[in-house]
């Protein structure tokens, strides 16, 4: 069995999670779940996303941590599931880069 890297980042997640999704294996949770569609995608995304802002205002600091892998774990499958990329949202992020957020909150469309 291969060890387990020390750090995966963001774009080491989303090629596991590309991968899994591509692969035919009945024992990937990933592929599981994106077959079940991108609205079940979003959900686990929300309910890990409350898992840690929960975890953010208690004590335990490891909770933080471990919640807050499994949301960018999530992350990455909706992402995978909906058909955006990182590069696509580092694009984002950097367009953003020119101004404040404030500015950026009060060029936003009044609804
Ligand atoms: N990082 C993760 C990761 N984080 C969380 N999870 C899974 O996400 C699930 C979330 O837990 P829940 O208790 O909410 O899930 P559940 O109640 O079983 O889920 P539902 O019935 O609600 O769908 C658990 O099954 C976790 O194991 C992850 N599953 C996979 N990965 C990565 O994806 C890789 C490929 O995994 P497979 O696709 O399973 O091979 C792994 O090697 C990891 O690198």
């Amino acid at each position: 069995m291969n060890a387990s890297p020390a750090r995966v980042s963001l774009e080491d997640l989303a090629a596991i999670v590309a991968a899994r999704a591509a692969s035919e294996s009945e024992a990937s949770y990933t592929r599981t779940l994106i077959a079940k569609g991108v609205a079940k995608c979003a959900q686990k995304l929300g309910e890990e996303a409350v898992e840690t802002a929960l975890a953010a205002v208690g004590t335990d600091t490891k909770a933080v941590i471990s919640e807050t892998a499994d949301l960018l774990y999530h992350l990455a499958v909706l992402l995978q599931a909906r058909g955006v990329s990182l590069d696509d949202v580092y694009a984002e992020l950097g367009r953003r880069t020119n101004q404040s957020g404030l500015e950026e909150k009060a060029s936003r469309p009044r609804g």
